[in-house]
């Protein structure tokens, strides 16, 4: 019966509204469901089929869900705060959680300044007032912004964008951080203060614009607004969770502070009689639905870049912006991004081609050497991720495992790898090419000792299912097992090469299905091999000859050991089964012969 292979395209869900403008980068290539309204069952029930989730500050992206999101790649916050996101499960996982840290900054800061003019005006009592048909005009009398000082807990891209709009008011600006930038304060006319308490008592309008983060969650409580001038106006345009809403109630009931205007609450949409409800109920609160972000430009902005975030992600890319993975500039991304392809090739081409001689011997301690531009890197992490990536990759692929530069340095420490990363700026300029890649295993006898211990995920005990390689096992052709094995490449017009595989020198291009063999240097045996894959139906794309070592066969030939070996690299068309590697191997043809797939 003929079996028809339907590809699916990858499936992305959005369970809420995102703009438009972004999802149009997405439809071509994946499978776009807006599926709205959904509870934590529905959701949970189907996450599973998902390869991306796109979510804003509605849907809680929790533990559980996680746990059942067995293809998911990336959480995308189309907006700033991910505090609705389990980024450490998250990241667990190995599912990079991006969002848009600036395409809503503008929205939110105009936001503040809408309620901060809406507070000081009664613009919400006063609009509701004459739609009740009344005119009073004295009670709503007002204070001005002007030569008010302006409290700004929280001086990152919002709380900065407050400040000069603020200036523009007339406003007196300081500002509580502890970890702001004095320069820019300085440069947006910012004053800061050393202590929140300090802070609160100079205030006549206080806006919070801080993550909710431990430090930050209840900071400010009745204790707090005690200590504030009665005719102070509180903003919340930041996360509910900061404001004891009770105590602001209460302090608003009691007079001693003026009035708040807030857009967000400890529960969203919050529930009748909680103390959100009673917040937003109040007469002297100006209170909006969560609408920072919701202007039309900023949720094209937000859309835009989560959506091409997103579509990096799927296609094996780096993201501009993950929450749980380092910043990488730009500039090093472009540099590093083809790197990254040889890294990985390098990995798995490790694992592939050395395991099998002796799988036991599948080693832990590798050296990663960077040479020239790639030395003068700030950040190798997309590196090291790719090379954990294309070591376990080949043994773990039934896991089903996610490996990424998100949980690469987990990965690694949980199965005793270790990565030394070394910069080396020696003979650059004697190299063909700009930057090249050493990859070194260690033979170490401590490392041997160490896993041979009991570690049970070891990839020493683990099987590979795309492993094939048979070995003669002929006295004195095999290296001897205490050698170091070396795989060395570099990177030429944007495409990885491998340039030197254990003993042996010459350049080949690391993709789609290898047969490696080790072979002695003499006539005949490329023919040999070419019969016999002919006879079995594989075609040969491409062969290279990688000769050994010059330095490699003055020591073989000191130490008395084969020095006329050779390795030939052909690229096939097909899996090479076992039984015809084995058959390849021979007094009249060759010693070792292993298919790897990179
Ligand atoms: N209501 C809405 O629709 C929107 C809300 N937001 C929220 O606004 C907040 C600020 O966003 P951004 O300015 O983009 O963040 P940001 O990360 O640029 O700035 C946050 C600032 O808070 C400071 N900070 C951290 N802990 C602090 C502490 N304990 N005390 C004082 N300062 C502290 C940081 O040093 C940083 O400068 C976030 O909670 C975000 O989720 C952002 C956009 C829209
Ligand atoms: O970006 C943020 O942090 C926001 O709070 C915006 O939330 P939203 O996307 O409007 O649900």
């Amino acid at each position: 019966m003929a079996i028809l292979a339907v590809r699916t395209r990858p499936k992305i869900l959005i369970p809420e509204k995102v703009s438009a403008d972004g999802l149009a980068l997405l439809q071509d290539k994946f499978e776009v469901h807006e599926k709205k309204g959904l509870n934590p069952d529905e959701l949970s029930a189907i996450i599973g089929d998902y390869e991306a989730l796109i979510v804003r500050s509605e849907t809680q992206v929790t533990a559980e869900l996680l746990n059942e999101a067995k293809k998911l790649k990336v959480v995308a916050r189309a907006g700033v705060g991910v505090d609705n996101v389990d980024v450490q499960s998250a990241t667990i996982h190995g599912i990079i959680v991006v969002n848009s840290p600036s395409g809503n900054i503008n929205a939110a800061a105009e936001h503040t300044i809408a309620l901060l003019m809406a507070v000081a005006r009664n613009i919400g009592d006063a609009s509701q007032s004459i739609k009740n048909g009344k005119w009073e005009r004295s009670r709503l009398t007002g204070v001005e912004a002007k030569g008010k000082t302006l409290a700004i807990v929280g001086l990152g891209k919002v709380g900065l964008t407050v400040a000069r709009i603020a200036n523009g008011l007339g406003m007196r600006l300081i500002a509580y951080d502890p970890y702001a930038n004095p320069n820019l304060a300085a440069a947006a006319s910012v004053t800061l203060r050393s202590s929140l308490a300090e802070l609160l008592q100079e205030a006549d309008f206080l806006t919070l614009h801080t993550p909710l983060i431990a430090s930050t969650k209840g900071m400010i409580g009745k204790a707090e607004l005690a200590t504030m001038k009665p005719t102070a106006r509180i903003l919340n345009v930041a996360r509910g969770g900061m404001i004891d809403e009770g105590a602001l109630v209460e302090a608003l009931d009691a007079g001693t502070i003026a009035g708040a205007g807030i857009d967000v609450f400890t529960s969203e949409p919050p529930k009748p009689d909680s103390l959100a409800s009673r917040l937003i109920a109040h007469p002297k609160v100006v209170a909006t639905p969560h609408l920072g972000a919701s202007t039309k430009e900023a949720q094209e902005n937000v859309s835009i870049d989560v959506c091409e975030q997103v579509v990096l992600i799927l296609s094996g890319e780096l993201p501009r912006s993950a929450v749980n993975a380092p910043l990488i500039l730009p500039d090093e991304y472009r540099t590093l991004q083809p790197f990254v392809s040889l890294v990985e090739k390098m990995g798995s081409l490790y694992t592939q081609h050395y395991s099998s001689i002796n799988i036991k011997s599948f080693r832990t301690t590798f050296d990663l050497t960077y040479e020239g531009k790639l030395a003068n890197l700030n950040t190798t992490k997309p590196l090291f991720a790719a090379l954990v990536k294309g070591l376990l990759t080949p043994i773990t692929s039934s896991d089903g495992l996610n490996i990424n530069i998100v949980n690469a340095e987990l990965l690694a420490k949980e199965r005793g790898i270790l990565i030394n990363e070394q910069r080396s700026r020696e003979n650059v300029e004697e190299k063909p090419y700009s930057s090249f890649i050493t990859l070194r295993a260690r033979a170490s006898r401590s490392t041997s000792a160490a896993r041979a211990g009991s570690r049970a995920t070891s990839p020493a005990t683990s099987r590979s299912p795309n492993l094939s390689r048979v070995d003669t096992h002929q006295g004195t052709s095999q290296p001897p097992p205490e050698q170091d094995q070396i795989i060395q490449g570099f990177v030429s017009g944007n495409k990885p090469f491998i340039s030197r595989l254990d003993r042996f020198k010459g350049e080949f291009v690391p993709k789609g299905t290898l047969l490696i063999c080790r072979n002695f240097d003499s006539c005949g045996k490329i023919g040999f091999v070419g019969n016999l894959l002919g006879k079995a139906g594989v075609n040969i794309n491409f062969m290279n000859v990688a000769p050994l070592d010059l330095d490699e066969e003055v020591e073989a030939q000191v130490n008395g050991k084969e020095s006329n070996e050779a390795l030939m690299i052909l690229g096939v068309d097909r899996p090479v089964g076992e039984d015809v590697a084995k058959a390849l191997i021979g007094p009249e043809g060759v010693l070792e012969a292993s298919v790897v797939t990179l």
